[in-house]
């Protein structure tokens, strides 16, 4: 029986795993998730340290004469402190002298003589120092068991001097699609069958997402030969398919997983387009078997497959979160089920696709986000509030954005 949208995204948030590790080398953790916390063995900056080219003081000194008694480089270990009415000269990075409580810019300063100097400007107490754990402090935590490694995460591994981290193995995914009329995209076809476009679909959606996955082929309309696809698949820890999920004469999924001790989580989900959907397992292998109509398998996907996929990569962001806008003119609905709406948000409205039949294969290519709306839902009116899902983040406009003001 059809379970309600939200049944279905908690029986998929709650599943639990066995999730298995390796090590890798920092510069290949970019999208991985971390297995282990990371915390700071170091503080950063390590050493006070000069924020510019130029010279240590004393404060208390600012107005005097200053004879500069030493040069300190970015690396050197200089013991020199400072004494009464003496500076010394330093580079950007430079551990600063004990005892400094200013640095002056270079620019700040005018050369009297080889070895004296005179302030020209303003002098805060302990400008232009770069304080020791300002940065990091040791004992802080900078990473967490389930945060996504990225470009930032691998700054503060690589700045701890961390050269290898543990990390959630890739989950193995598999997919296949039923139905006898479809055929792949390189072979030839005739008039009475169509191009197979939701495996490659689905397969370069699990990659964008970080999984591994395999293509091992179609399953012609039988139990046998469905049941054949599964068996071979049961090393993977999801299977992925569509198709032969409804009521036809040549849907056979259902029965196919049923013969293979097939522990059925959700059968249908109270959703448009979509309900014939079927979530389960057999041994520790999850199975999401999409409908067969394009949109609707893709759309399904979004919504409930990316919770799953966040879930088997070892994530600990695993629910959706939502951008509010505003709709961007008059949208009338058939209430009477959450309806997933796909779209486009340009930064300031979310625009309706036109087309969103279930059956349709060119409609996701235009957009970036979905809308879910109530089943209540029969009229949203211009300019009311929305919650979008984006279905990608990186967020960039084929016309000129004026991002510099803030009008
Ligand atoms: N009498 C009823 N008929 C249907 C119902 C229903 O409740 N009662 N539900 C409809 C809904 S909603 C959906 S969704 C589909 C689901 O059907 P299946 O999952 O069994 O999918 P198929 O029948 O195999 O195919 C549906 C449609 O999609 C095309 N298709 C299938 N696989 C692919 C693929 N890999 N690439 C591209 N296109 C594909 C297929 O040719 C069909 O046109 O059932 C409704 N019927
Ligand atoms: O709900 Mo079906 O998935 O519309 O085409």
């Amino acid at each position: 029986m059809a379970i309600s949208v939200d049944a279905a995204i908690d029986i998929i948030s709650n599943i639990k795993l066995k999730l298995k590790f390796e090590i890798i080398a920092i510069e290949e953790a970019q999208n991985r998730i971390c297995a282990q916390e990371v915390i700071a063995t170091s503080s950063l900056p390590k050493f006070d340290n000069s924020a510019m080219d130029g010279y240590a003081i004393i404060y208390s000194d600012k107005n005097n004469e200053l004879e500069v008694i030493d040069t300190i480089f970015a690396g050197d270990d200089n013991h020199t402190i400072l004494k009464e009415n003496t500076c010394i000269k330093i580079m950007t990075g430079a551990r600063v002298p004990k005892n400094t409580t200013a640095i002056i810019p270079k620019e700040d300063i005018q050369t009297i003589s080889d070895k004296k100097i005179k302030i020209l400007e303003n002098v805060k107490e302990f400008q232009h120092i770069r304080f020791i754990g300002e940065d990091i402090r040791s004992g802080e935590k900078l990473i967490d068991i389930g945060d996504e490694l990225n470009f930032a995460k691998i700054t503060l591994l690589a700045s701890q001097g961390i050269s290898h981290i543990k990390v959630y193995k890739k989950p193995k995914i598999v997919v296949f699609s039923s139905g006898e009329e479809l055929k792949l995209h390189y072979e030839k076809i005739q008039d009475h069958q169509i191009y197979n476009s939701n495996t490659p679909t689905l397969f370069a959606r699990v990659k964008e997402l970080g999984c591994d996955v395999t293509f091992i082929g179609q399953a012609k309309d039988t139990i046998e030969d469905i049941k054949r696809l599964v068996l071979n698949s049961l090393d993977a820890d999801l299977i992925v398919t569509s198709g032969g999920v409804s009521v036809g004469d040549a849907d056979f999924t259902r029965d196919a997983f049923n013969e293979l001790d097939f522990e059925t989580l959700i059968d249908g989900i109270m959703i448009k387009p979509g309900k014939p959907t079927i979530f389960g397992k057999i041994d520790n292998t999850f199975i999401l078997n999409l409908p067969g109509n394009p949109l609707a398998s893709a759309l399904i996907f979004e919504l409930f497959g990316k919770i799953l996929i966040q879930k088997l990569l070892g994530s600990n962001e695993v629910h959706p979160a939502y951008i509010e806008t505003k709709i961007s003119e008059d949208f009338k609905t058939r209430k009477g089920r959450i309806t997933i709406i796909p779209g486009t948000f340009n930064g300031v409205s979310f625009y309706v696709s036109k087309k969103r039949s279930p059956g349709m294969v060119s409609i996701l290519a235009d957009c970036n986000s979905l809308i879910i709306l109530d089943e209540s839902v029969e009229y949203l009116k211009k300019d009311s509030k929305v919650k979008i899902l984006p279905i990608n983040w990186k967020f960039f406009s084929k016309e000129k954005k004026d991002f510099l003001s803030n009008e």
